[in-house]
């Protein structure tokens, strides 16, 4: 069982070059006990909201080469660490150490070592996409002419080339996300912390980011830091991920260690036509245990269960009340509510 935090030690990982032979001890990202509130608020009628503790002595050791994910569901504090990680906001406590450098004292060393992708992106809305990239490569250093050699290949890479000329404000949702995630590769940085980078794009646009940030991780090691609450994307693309609830990481690990944690269950979702026929005892027992969504039940039940319960509601009366029925393996979100998680956010998708 992974125990909560996520520190590691000093570990031996490659770098992820094929020539990366010259195996290193990396740990590239170091943060011990940050702690985050934000000061209580008043209400447009005076009424005081209580201060909010968005992070809440939250452990994690990233390595280099590393494709790291933060999951939790909405409010979990995973916007709240890594703003602490970039040097854009003040943690209340602990410390935060990226390449050896300590953020905390130093928040302006960030920008050299991090390529961040937040998730608002209206900074840049009235450039166009070249001019985002190339500014972006300016601002990090670059001299003219390799900002616009990095631009013109980041948005050949991906295929943004036919857009360079219109402004991001007149873009889709996607397309501008896209546009931001070029800007935000230009001028290499080490790190590379990325919000919810793919929220809103089509399967195409994200199959190009994963390459894209793979490619990086593969040629130059780039470590990655992923904030993610889509687990689909979480087991697919990640090292290792960092659970977050409320302020906490509650699980560290691969997805294939979390997910061995609930290895001997499975998922059995119910969609009934209309109201669940309660009037079946098999039906009504199943009730106590299901997550209720409309008309969809979701249970975790060990194997031998769930083989059980499937075959009494096809052989028998409730049947004909059953639109339809899945079983499928346990997913993160079954790690997260099976640790304890308490929100319904994550997205499975
Ligand atoms: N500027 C702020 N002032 C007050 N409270 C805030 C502020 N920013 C965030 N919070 C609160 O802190 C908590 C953590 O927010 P945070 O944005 O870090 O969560 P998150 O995990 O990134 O969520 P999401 O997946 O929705 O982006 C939430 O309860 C949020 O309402």
């Amino acid at each position: 069982m992974s125990r909560p935090g996520c520190s590691v030690g000093s570990v031996l990982v490659s770098t992820g070059t094929e020539q990366g032979a010259t195996a290193r001890t990396a740990v590239v990202v170091t943060v011990r006990g940050l702690v985050k509130s934000y000061p209580a608020g008043r209400g447009r009628r005076g009424a005081a909201s209580p201060p909010v503790r968005a992070n809440d002595g939250i452990d994690l050791d990233v390595r280099g080469g590393e494709i790291f994910g933060l999951l939790g569901p909405n409010g979990a504090g995973k916007t709240t660490l890594v703003r602490q990680l970039t040097g854009l906001l003040r943690p209340d406590a602990g410390s935060v150490e990226l390449l050896g450098h300590d953020i905390v004292r130093h928040p302006e060393r960030a920008a050299r070592l991090v390529g961040y992708l937040g998730q608002e992106s209206s900074a840049l809305d009235e450039l166009t996409v070249a001019l985002a990239a190339e500014t972006t490569g300016r601002l990090r250093g670059l001299d003219i002419r390799a900002a616009r050699a990095e631009r013109d290949a980041v948005l050949e890479e991906l295929e943004l080339t036919a857009l360079a000329s219109r402004p991001l404000k007149r873009l889709s949702g996607g397309e501008r996300r896209l546009a931001c995630f070029a800007a935000a590769l230009v001028g290499e940085r080490p790190v590379l912390v990325l919000d919810e980078p793919t929220t809103a794009m089509d399967p195409v646009a994200r199959r190009a980011v994963w390459a894209a940030v793979d490619r990086r991780r593969a040629e130059r090691g780039t470590t990655v830091l992923l904030v993610t609450h889509n687990v689909i994307e979480a087991e697919t693309v990640l090292d290792r991920v960092a659970v977050i609830d409320e302020g906490r990481v509650i699980a560290c690990d691969t997805p294939a260690g979390l997910k061995a944690l609930v290895a001997d269950e499975v998922r059995l979702d119910l969609v009934w036509r209309d109201e669940p026929p309660l009037d079946v005892p098999g039906v009504a027992a199943l009730r106590e245990t299901a997550r209720v969504t409309g008309r969809r039940w979701t249970l975790r039940l060990p194997q031998q269960r769930a083989r059980a319960v499937v075959a009494e509601l096809t052989g028998g009366p409730a049947f004909t009340a059953l639109d339809d029925f899945t079983l499928t393996a346990p997913s993160l979100e079954d790690v997260y509510l099976a640790l304890g998680g308490r929100r319904k956010g994550l997205v499975k998708a």
